[in-house]
């Protein structure tokens, strides 16, 4: 079966224009496969550009040459060139994206928060808030806060309501950016739980896990990003 996800000779470059037209290299030539059911760690010193890569596989940033296949939809799509309409279709059925931060959308509700990539799939409103009251109660959010925005809720709580989001729908790939961040141990547990659970039904991930023993527990390998590839 081929990858999920195969990047290709991937390059970026920062140009910060403001600054006299400075060039930052961040990385050049990668290349990665990852495979069903694989979870892949990104590895190497702070300012490597790990950020930088998980955000280029999901076209938040365009790199400046190579490509990023991503399996969808029975064929594939390139997130370095595909179109936005294209991007955003692969990032609604194939590719979740749990980031360290919750994009907080004033007056939506947890509840909704969590519910809302179920519903833009189809699934009814009602099934959808079952499903993330089911996620939440999982993750330890107290069912008094799930009818209220997430603006005022600690960091630990909004990391915790952003897993769920992330983990409401079965994404046959995921990109991790530290999901464990702000948790304590028992709640640190339950996410990796649900990452062995999503990788157990094929999902492919990529991950940023800065925490060894979460690492050691998902990761099947790393993939080191780090000074040879600034001298690449
Ligand atoms: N939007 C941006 N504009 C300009 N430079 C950037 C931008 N984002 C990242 N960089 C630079 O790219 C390099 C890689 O940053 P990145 O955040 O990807 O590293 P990282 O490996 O994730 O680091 P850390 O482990 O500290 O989070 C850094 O030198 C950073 O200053």
């Amino acid at each position: 079966m081929s990858p999920v996800i195969q990047v290709r000779d991937l390059t970026k470059d920062f140009v910060l224009h403001t600054q006299n037209g400075v060039r930052i290299p961040v990385f050049s030539g990668l290349s990665l496969d990852v495979a069903a059911g694989e979870c892949v760690g990104l590895h190497g010193p702070s300012g490597a550009g790990k950020s930088t890569l998980l955000r280029a596989l999901y076209a938040n940033y365009k790199p400046d040459s190579g490509a990023v296949i991503v399996s969808h939809d029975g064929g594939a799509v390139d997130m370095a060139t595909a179109e936005p309409r294209a991007v955003l279709d692969v990032r609604r059925r194939t590719l979740g994206y749990v980031s360290q931060f919750l994009r907080v959308i004033p007056r939506v509700p947890a509840l909704d928060v969590v519910a809302e990539p179920l519903v833009a799939l189809g699934t009814p409103g009602d099934a959808a808030r079952e499903k993330a009251a089911v996620l939440l109660a999982r993750l330890n959010i107290p069912e008094r806060l799930w009818h209220l925005a997430p603006a005022t809720f600690s960091g630990g709580e909004q990391q915790r309501v952003n897993i769920a989001r992330g983990f409401a729908t079965d994404y046959p790939a995921m990109l991790l950016d530290e999901p464990t961040a702000s948790l304590d141990a028992a709640n640190r547990d339950t996410v990796v739980a649900m990452i062995q659970e999503a990788k157990a039904r094929g999902c492919s991930i990529v991950g940023i896990f800065h925490d060894v023993d979460v690492r050691t527990r998902v990761c099947d390998r790393l993939f080191e990003i780090g000074a040879r590839d600034h001298a690449a």
